[in-house]
């Protein structure tokens, strides 16, 4: 996920539609045998969005265990990890222009990349209806759990505030 922080702590998130009409966040499998979890990302940002963008530890959100459903093979489990890459505006419609043009996967496994509205409108519309669409996987409490941090990174106990304290089901 990227976020732009300007001066007016605009954010400005971005996720992607996938070749399967799904939303969700770059990134894909790591093969943790051959390369860290943060080169693995770094390395699939590449592929679908074409700009080196250096992933860190730091970077990283929250990881999750997911059903056997959601693997890729029924013995296997799969863990999720997140990280959120915060970006200045300029860098974001950098890569929102390589992503549409230069990177490899544009067109195959991505189809573009998309903003995420984080703005209501009477009635309906803004957050509320993109949450609405599908999602992979659990992205779309990783959405929700990353935007809950950057807007309010900790409750009065020093606790972060987690998708399950809102009673998000993290694969539904
Ligand atoms: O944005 C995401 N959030 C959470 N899980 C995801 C996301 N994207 C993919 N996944 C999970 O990872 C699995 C593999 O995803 P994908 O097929 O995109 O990886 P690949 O491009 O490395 O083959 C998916 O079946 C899904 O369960």
């Amino acid at each position: 996920m990227h976020q732009c922080e300007c001066n007016s702590r605009c954010l400005f998130p971005q996720m992607q539609m996938r070749f399967d009409g799904l939303l969700g966040f770059p990134g894909g499998f790591v093969n943790l045998q051959k390369e860290t979890l943060e080169t693995g990302l770094s390395r699939e940002l590449w592929e679908e969005l074409g700009v080196a963008i250096p992933i860190s530890v730091e970077d990283h959100v929250v990881s999750c265990l997911a059903p056997a459903l959601f693997s890729s093979t029924s013995s296997s489990c799969l863990i999720t990890h997140l990280y959120v890459k915060r970006m200045e505006e300029e860098q974001i419609l950098e890569v929102e222009r390589a992503a549409a043009s230069t990177a490899k996967d544009h067109g195959h496994e991505v189809l573009g990349m998309i903003r995420v509205p984080l703005y209501t409108i009477k009635g309906e519309g803004g957050l509320a209806s993109f949450l609405s669409h599908s999602f992979i996987g659990n992205a779309r409490s990783q959405l929700v759990e990353s935007l809950l941090q950057s807007y309010m990174p900790a409750t009065s106990q020093g606790l972060p505030i987690t998708a399950h304290a809102y009673n998000l089901c993290p694969f539904t």
